[in-house]
């Protein structure tokens, strides 16, 4: 371990991020009633440029009226290459209970982009006495984004968390797809007659699990575009949870169960490394700094990843 110690995420569940456009405010009720753990209410692509007003009233009348539970409530703002992300600020801070958790800044492309949010954000909260300090999520989704990424983890102590956006992501890399995660394609290996598909959105999401890590800020997967696909969404978020990341997006509320399973771990996981953690406890009181578990090595560096498994398991029993 280096010098500097790894700051330890937010500790609050983060499996499911609900999404929902800010004008279609018959679907608040049901998205606070969803099993998600974090809300999205939407002001950005998924409402038209005519819309946004009208769903910043909407989104803050349901801030301040939705019973939301235990849930991280956020709201996605406009980026800020547009002339709609201030007055989003403006009108949130201003007339939004404490209720409103979070603030989602999207296609951030440096630490600059979240520094200025972050200046508004502080000056309105002093202005009107806020009590609870806003925190703020990026959306990496852009080639500046992945390429600031580490800065942009650093930028500020408001920021808990970091998401893949998957769509505008290819879109300014150029990518030749209209896919939004998942399996794409045309991006395979070819051996001896047989395609071998590889996953285009790995070292983005490597990236981001990296930079989240140093920097004490959760990693999560964005958005599956095809809600349809059970299996493709499980698989996409099986290989996120695997290198590391917390969570994924829900579009629909069909994903929402899904994204709970694979990012819940399961009864086995846990046993097995509950299992670890007594065989190196024993391995310990004997004088060893290694045993033999299932016929396998464990050592000190087995103990830490049985219990990364351990403490995400009790988070989420203890939400
Ligand atoms: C995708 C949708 C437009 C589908 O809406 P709809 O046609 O109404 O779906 P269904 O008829 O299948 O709905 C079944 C029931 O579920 C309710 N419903 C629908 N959507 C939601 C929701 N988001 N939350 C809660 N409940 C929902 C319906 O009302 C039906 O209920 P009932 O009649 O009582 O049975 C829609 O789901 C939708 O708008 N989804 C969110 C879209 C969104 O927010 N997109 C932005 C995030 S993705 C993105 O921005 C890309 C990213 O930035 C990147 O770059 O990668
Ligand atoms: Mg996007």
């Amino acid at each position: 371990m280096s010098f500097r110690i790894q700051p330890a995420p937010p500790a609050r569940p983060n499996r499911c991020q609900l999404f929902g456009p800010g004008s279609r405010p018959a679907l608040f009720e049901k998205m606070a009633a969803s099993a998600a753990d974090v809300i999205n209410l939407d002001l950005e692509d998924s409402v038209a440029p005519a819309d946004k007003p009208q769903a910043r009233l909407n989104i803050i009348e349901a801030i301040n009226s939705v019973d939301w539970g235990k849930k991280t409530l956020s709201v996605r703002i406009n980026g800020l290459d547009t002339p709609y992300w201030y007055q989003d600020v403006v009108q949130l801070l201003e007339n939004a209970g404490d209720r409103l958790d979070q603030i989602m800044i999207p296609k951030v492309g440096c630490a600059a982009d979240v520094y200025a949010v972050d200046a508004l954000v502080t000056a309105i909260e002093r202005a009107k006495g806020r009590r609870k300090p806003i925190s703020f999520e990026v959306i990496i989704e852009t080639a500046a984004g992945i390429a600031h990424v580490e800065e942009i983890a650093a930028s500020s102590p408001r920021l808990q968390a970091m998401s893949l956006g998957a769509a505008d992501f290819a879109a300014s890399m150029g990518m030749q797809t209209t896919g939004i995660g998942g399996t794409q394609e045309n991006y395979y290996m070819h051996r001896e007659g047989a395609k071998y598909w590889s996953d285009p959105w790995h070292w983005a999401q490597a990236a981001i699990v990296a930079a989240c890590r140093t920097h004490g800020v959760l990693p999560v997967d964005g958005p599956f575009g095809d809600f349809s696909d059970e299996e493709g969404f499980r698989a996409q978020a099986r290989r996120s949870a695997t290198l590391g990341m917390v969570g994924k997006w829900a579009i629909h509320p069909k994903q929402v169960a899904l994204a709970n399973e694979v990012f819940t771990p399961s009864e086995t996981a846990v046993s097995e490394a509950r299992e670890i953690l007594a065989a190196m406890a024993e391995a310990t009181a004997a004088g060893q700094g290694a045993a033999v578990y299932k016929g396998r090595l464990v050592d000190i560096a087995s103990v830490r990843q049985a219990e990364v498994i351990v403490r995400q398991a009790e988070l989420i029993a203890g939400s």
